[in-house]
């Protein structure tokens, strides 16, 4: 089924192929605090999907929700049609979803290679293939690295775990345009290749439509609108003036 550009309607659109990661009507927060209002959105095998929205939307909660760490009070978030709810973070890590954030969570005084010994699974990808530029690298301290190199590290340590969904959150801060464009095409063959179900947060409107198939506008915690990252293109100026406040 091909997702259309639309109001949220409340249903669930999906990409070419059927959902791996499937969020419905799905209310989450902080403690009292209730961020995300009947959150729909799926992302199917070898998709890229895009959240975009302003500051405070809530795109980062949903990241957290799917990976466990924010508590969701109603709806569902399934992974290949069993829910993540009520599992740990670690569990939910073990069902194959990896999570980037926005911090990159690394550990400074450790290695690359001591990172990627932490993490890595037979059937996970080959960090220092993917990322040649670590393999010199690879007994420095995490805390000496470049930003560029600690997130190829970030990213190559979520994918050593053979993730069937990647959580990616605002990968290109800080980060020098060439680096960027490195990051983002390595992640589009993967997605492509390992069937890997990608969700991201990112800032830069142009790196979320020019590396997704598809985008969710959020906006105060809910859907506003989705579609493909050409419909969304088309319609960016009434995108923005609706939702963005720009
Ligand atoms: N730990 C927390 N405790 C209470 N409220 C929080 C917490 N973290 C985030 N919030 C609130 O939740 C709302 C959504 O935050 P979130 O970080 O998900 O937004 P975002 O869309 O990712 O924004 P940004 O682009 O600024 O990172 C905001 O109002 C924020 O202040």
């Amino acid at each position: 089924m091909t997702a259309t550009v639309s109001e949220h309607s409340g249903k669930t659109p999906t990409g070419s192929g059927s959902a791996v990661l499937d969020i419905s009507g799905v209310d989450a927060g902080y403690g009292p605090i209730r961020v995300l209002q009947g959150v729909d959105l799926s992302v199917s095998a070898g998709e890229i999907v895009s959240l975009l929205g302003p500051n405070g939307a809530g795109k980062t909660t949903t990241l957290l929700a799917c990976s466990g760490m924010v508590r969701v009070t109603s709806g569902d978030i399934r992974l290949d049609g069993r829910s993540l709810l009520r599992s740990s973070p670690h569990a939910i890590a073990r069902r194959r979803l990896a999570h980037v954030p926005e911090d990159r969570s690394l550990f400074p005084s450790l290695t690359i290679d001591e990172h990627l010994r932490l993490c890595a699974r037979p059937d996970g990808l080959d960090v220092l293939e993917l990322f040649p530029e670590l393999q010199k690298r690879r007994n420095k301290r995490v805390g000496v690295l470049s930003g560029g190199e600690q997130q190829m590290l970030a990213l190559g340590r979520a994918l050593a775990a053979g993730p069937r969904v990647l959580l990616v959150d605002e990968m290109s801060m800080g980060l020098a345009p060439v680096v960027v464009e490195r990051l983002f095409s390595a992640l589009q063959d993967i997605a492509v290749s390992a069937g890997l179900a990608v969700l991201m947060v990112e800032q830069h409107v142009h790196l979320a439509l020019k590396y997704a198939q598809r985008g969710y506008v959020l906006a105060g915690g809910r859907v506003r609108t989705h579609g493909t990252t050409e419909e969304l293109r088309e319609r960016w100026s009434e995108i923005e003036s609706s939702y963005l406040g720009r």
